[in-house]
């Protein structure tokens, strides 16, 4: 298990990356050239039986040991009118959640993820980022580190995703914080706000950002100051299982927001993290684009809570059967390419 001890600690593990076994990929790629398939036929498919034998160092990849692993946190900008639901709809969810009633517990049945919920202090939201920073440092190394605290060694994926009212906020600031670009540039409609709410949401990050921008030094200081307490535990999520060399599958613009601090610093970080979908999030196609991440499905979705790293594991799942189970030309007595 990952637990990082300081802020220091956090930006030496991001500092110093693990790496894929090439050596896993050259034999999954030999594995693939010789299946009874035209070469390259099965499209990302291939790309993604070769990206999962890289991080899980075999040539015949698993989607076994699947997690989903939701975070949940509560926003103090939320008293701005930045949301189209109250900010009692988090904790209300996260017994949704436990029920088996949400989205989440649906879709992550139907791909064979179990679910891990993961409240962090939702009676204790975050202080408003336009006058303060969002959390102190403790406070925010606790959340990288109930992130951390959700990745095993051994698993096959891990899907995150987040739940928390008025977080599409601090996911703009992050945004612009992070790879630049006006307030508008990040800014959506979220859970379904109108124009005003809208042009308070823009205010609400134009505000933080000229507040916070000059001392976000590193990604530490820039989850602190801008972020909240179940994205900065994505951040941590994602930078512990890199380090136990488990892949990501990352959801909509909350979630990719998370790890823009992160890529800032050093843009390697989402190389073991797959992109879910595109979310009708408005920022989402800049984000994704910022991080170098091809989304791999587009359904108009935009709910968060894992709901599409789910369905993409479907995807995942498919590209590893089809790598694993298909017969070679010699298996299968079929003729090879001319
Ligand atoms: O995943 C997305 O792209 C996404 C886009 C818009 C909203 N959400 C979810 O809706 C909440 C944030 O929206 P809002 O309007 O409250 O800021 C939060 O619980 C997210 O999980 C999620
Ligand atoms: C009902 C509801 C469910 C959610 N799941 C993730 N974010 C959400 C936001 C709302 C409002």
């Amino acid at each position: 298990m990952i637990r990082f001890d300081n802020r220091a600690a956090f930006a030496a593990a991001l500092a110093d990356l693990p790496v894929p076994d090439t050596s896993a990929i050259a034999a999954a790629a030999e594995r693939q050239a010789a299946l009874t398939k035209p070469a390259g036929s099965l499209g990302r498919l291939e790309e993604i039986a070769l990206f999962m034998a890289g991080w899980q160092g075999r040539d015949r990849p698993e989607a076994q040991r699947l997690r989903a692993a939701i975070f949940a946190g509560n926003h103090g900008v939320a008293a701005r009118g930045v949301s189209a639901f109250p900010a009692e709809v988090t904790v209300q969810m996260v017994a949704n959640f436990r029920h088996g009633g949400a989205a989440i517990n649906a879709l992550a049945a139907a791909c064979g993820a179990e679910l891990a919920v993961v409240p962090l202090d939702l009676e204790r939201p975050t202080d408003d980022i336009c006058t303060e920073a969002a959390m102190s440092e403790t406070e925010c190394l606790a959340a990288i580190n109930a992130g951390a605290a959700a990745v095993e060694p051994g698993l096959d994926l891990l899907l995150l995703g987040e739940m928390g009212i008025a977080n599409s906020t601090p996911a703009a600031a992050l945004c612009a914080q992070s790879f630049g670009g006006a307030a508008d540039h990040w800014v959506g409609r979220g859970t379904g706000v109108d124009g005003h709410g809208l042009a308070r949401k823009a205010q609400a990050v134009t505000l933080a950002l000229a507040l916070h921008g000059p001392h976000c030094g590193d990604a530490f200081e820039t989850l602190r100051r801008l972020s909240g307490r179940e994205i900065a535990a994505l951040a941590g999520a994602v930078l512990a299982a890199r380090m136990l060399r488990v892949p990501v599958m990352l959801d909509g613009f909350i979630g990719c927001a998370a790890v823009a601090p992160l890529a800032k610093d050093n843009p390697a970080l989402t190389g073991h993290c797959l992109a879910a979908h595109m979310s009708a999030e408005a920022g989402h196609e800049r984000l994704l684009r910022a991080l170098a991440l091809d989304p791999l499905l587009r359904l108009d979705m935009r709910l968060g809570e894992g709901s599409g790293a789910a369905v993409a594991t479907q995807i995942v799942r498919s590209a590893l059967a089809a790598h694993a189970n298909m017969a070679t030309f010699a298996e299968a007595a079929v003729a090879g390419a001319l």
